[in-house]
Formats: C-alpha cells, sequence, structure tokens
C-alpha cells in the first residue's frame, strides 16, 4: 500500500468534543466484517457478509483514521470482525505506525480471536505495536468449538506463544456467560495471570439477533467478583487504559482484572470513543443506530476539508449513552446490528 499522504497538520487541528464536553481520542476501526470463528454472542451461524466493493480501501482507512489523528485521537484499535483476516493487513498498520513515529499517536493496537497471530505477531511487534487483547472465553478445547463455532484453542494458544516471544503485551477478554464458563472463571484468571498476561471479563451485550438463550446467557460481573473475592484478594486500583474496564489487582497472582460491565454500570459518562465500520460508517455509540457517512465525504474530494467537516458534525451528536435492555420483557436486541460489524 502506498504511503498516504495525510499527516497530522497542526493548522487543522481540532480537538473532538461532544455535547458533554467528552473528548473524542480513541477511535476503533473495523477493518472487516468477516471472521474465521462464528461466536456464538457475536455472529449468526449463517451470516451474509458485505460484498467486497463496499468496503472501504486500506488507504481509504488510512486516511480517515489520518484526520481522526489530526484532530487530536491518540488511541487506534484495529478490530472487526477478524482484522487479521482482512488480506494485506499488515501494510495498514506499517502505514497507520508513521503516527507512533510522530509523537501524534500514543497507542496503535488490536483485538483479535489470535487464530492467526503466529503467523502475524512479529510483524505487528516491529509496527510499534505494544499491547493486543486477545478474546478467550475457556480453556477447554471442546467448549471453545462450541462458543465460536469453528474455532480452534490449540492454534489461538499458538498465536499468544507466537506473541508473546514477539514481546507483544496481552490482555485475555472473557464474555461472561452464565452456564458455560461461569465455573472457569478462576481457572482463567490463573491461567491468564501465571503467564504475564492481564484478564478482562465482559458482560454480554444485546446485539445481533437475541433469543433466550442470549438471556439465559447474561451473567451480571457484581455476582463473578463476589465469587472471585471468595478465593482472591481483589484490591482497587486507578489505572486505566483509555478503555472501558475497572481494574483491581489480585494479590495472590499480582495481575490486573479488569470488568467491562455495559449492562449493570455503564460507563458512558467517561466515553471518549467513536467507532468506523469496514464500509465507513461512523457510529457515535456501540448501542445507538445513528452513524455518519465517511464514506462518501472521502471519495467525493481528495481535500480532507469535507472529511473534517463530516466528522465534526458527526461528534456534535454524539448521544450520551447506550438503550442496551436485557431481559424477557423486550425479546427484540436495542441493536440488529451484529457486534462484529461495528467493530466489537
Ligand atoms: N458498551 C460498550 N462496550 C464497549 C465499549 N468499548 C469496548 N466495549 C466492550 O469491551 C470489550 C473489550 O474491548 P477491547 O477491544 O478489549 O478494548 P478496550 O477495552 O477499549 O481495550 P483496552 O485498551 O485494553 O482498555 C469490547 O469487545 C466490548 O464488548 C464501549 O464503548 N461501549
Ligand atoms: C467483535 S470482536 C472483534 C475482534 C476479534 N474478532 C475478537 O474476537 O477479539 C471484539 C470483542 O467483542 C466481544 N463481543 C462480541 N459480541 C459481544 C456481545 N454480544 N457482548 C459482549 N461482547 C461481545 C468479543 O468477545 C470480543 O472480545
Ligand atoms: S467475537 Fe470476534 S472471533 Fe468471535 S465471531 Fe465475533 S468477530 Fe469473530
Ligand atoms: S455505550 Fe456508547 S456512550 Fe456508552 S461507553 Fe459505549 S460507545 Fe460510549
Amino acid at each position: 500500500m502506498p504511503e498516504s499522504k495525510t499527516e497530522p497538520l497542526p493548522s487543522a487541528f481540532r480537538p473532538l468534543v461532544d455535547p458533554f464536553g467528552r473528548g473524542i481520542t480513541y477511535l476503533r476501526v473495523s477493518v472487516t466484517d468477516r471472521c474465521d470463528f462464528r461466536c456464538v454472542y457475536c455472529m449468526s451461524e449463517n451470516m451474509t457478509f458485505l460484498p467486497k466493493r463496499d468496503l472501504l480501501t486500506l488507504e481509504e482507512l488510512d486516511r480517515i483514521c489520518s484526520v481522526f489523528v489530526s484532530n487530536g485521537v491518540r488511541k487506534l484499535r484495529i478490530t472487526g470482525g477478524e482484522p487479521l483476516v482482512r488480506r494485506d493487513i499488515m501494510s495498514l498498520f506499517r502505514s497507520l505506525s508513521r503516527h507512533l513515529d510522530s509523537g501524534a499517536l500514543d497507542e496503535l493496537t488490536l483485538t483479535t480471536n489470535g487464530s492467526q497471530l503466529s503467523r502475524y505477531a512479529e510483524e505487528l511487534a516491529a509496527c510499534g505495536v505494544r499491547r493486543i487483547n486477545v478474546s478467550i472465553d475457556t480453556l477447554d478445547p471442546e467448549k471453545f468449538h462450541r462458543i465460536t463455532r469453528w474455532g480452534d484453542l490449540a492454534k489461538v494458544q499458538e498465536g499468544l506463544d507466537a506473541a508473546q516471544r514477539a514481546g507483544l503485551k496481552i490482555k485475555i477478554n472473557t464474555v461472561a456467560l452464565k452456564g458455560v464458563n461461569e465455573d472457569e472463571i478462576a481457572t482463567l484468571l490463573t491461567w491468564a495471570h501465571g503467564r504475564g498476561m492481564d484478564l478482562t471479563l465482559i458482560e454480554v451485550m444485546p446485539l445481533g439477533e437475541i433469543d433466550g438463550q442470549r438471556i439465559d446467557q447474561f451473567l451480571p460481573l457484581s455476582l463473578v467478583r463476589a465469587q472471585l473475592a471468595q478465593r482472591f484478594s481483589l484490591e482497587e486500583i486507578d489505572e486505566r487504559t483509555g478503555g472501558p474496564a475497572r481494574y483491581v489487582r489480585v494479590a495472590e497472582t499480582g495481575g490486573k482484572l479488569g470488568f467491562i460491565t455495559p449492562m449493570t454500570h455503564n460507563f458512558c459518562e467517561s466515553c471518549n470513543r467513536v467507532r468506523l465500520t469496514c464500509t465507513g460508517q461512523l457510529f457515535m455509540c456501540l448501542g445507538q443506530e445513528d452513524a455518519a457517512d465517511l464514506r462518501g465525504p472521502a471519495r467525493a474530494s481528495s481535500d480532507d476539508a469535507m472529511l473534517r467537516q463530516a466528522i465534526a458534525e458527526a461528534i456534535s451528536r454524539k448521544p450520551k449513552g447506550h438503550d442496551f435492555v436485557i431481559d424477557r420483557r423486550h425479546a427484540r436486541p436495542a441493536m440488529a446490528r451484529h457486534m462484529s460489524l461495528t467493530g466489537g
């Protein structure tokens, strides 16, 4: 991919601040809606994917990200779908790494299912990626296959080994699922911390089709925390990564444990992020339908002015928070959109 001409331009710098005074400094970018897994809480079994012609090119993704960086975004997270299944994705990392070199960006990072990590770990590290999030909900290979439908735990474990050899710091993301992995959380904790990885637990959100099973699987993290507190000493710490998790230090293991509680204790008041989809839609909130089209302005002119204007207008209508509900009286999701499209 040829290097984009878009560089942070101090003269065009306009920090992005939403109507509630929240500075937008974190852009999550879904580079593809495709994935080599079909996790039960994220995708349906028979997903249809967007035609490739609808996707932003890697050059367009780079350009839009760079305009955000020039307007004060300090953290870029590449996600999906599975970001590492997008063809030539490393060229996007290589190109975006120039913003780390210039000091305009604090962090370029990735959320991945880990299936392709053994192939890409070294290159990611060479592009300035320091810390990655890898999603694993169980250490039982058979259960792993049941949750992900298509995944192979051994391949993900190889990916973790490769990432650690490459010097990448890893945080494991685990969606807490009642009756599925709730009995395994303590094991996941000691395993992750034993390998020098942090662990973050996530409450399942009602995105995509929702059925009785999803409702049955919702597990409030307050319960998980109370159970863990019977076995471990959880010490409050004030550490933040710019993401939504609240962290504790586990005295027995020395590792960090994060809780992401969008359903029971939302963190919207400190929201600092927006999400770009692979088709150039900018979602101002994970839990709302409103989106602004950035592909049109990007394609209409090679000058960034229209794009900047569209971004500023979009941020000016960022909502206060999400409308998620998860109970039997709301059998339909707040959001028919799948998580994999918006970029979890
Ligand atoms: N409701 C809501 N959930 C979010 C938001 N951001 C992240 N999450 C949830 O948290 C999960 C983990 O996010 P990650 O991709 O690991 O990113 P992060 O938590 O920002 O990462 P760190 O930089 O490590 O803090 C996502 O998959 C979502 O389920 C958000 O803005 N709103
Ligand atoms: C959509 S995935 C994209 C990146 C990559 N494929 C992965 O699995 O890490 C990002 C994160 O979203 C989480 N996720 C997906 N669907 C969710 C849901 N309905 N509720 C809560 N988290 C969800 C996944 O567990 C994963 O940690
Ligand atoms: S959670 Fe990630 S790995 Fe699982 S189906 Fe969604 S995008 Fe794919
Ligand atoms: S739900 Fe919306 S407002 Fe709340 S933290 Fe997530 S993106 Fe921000």
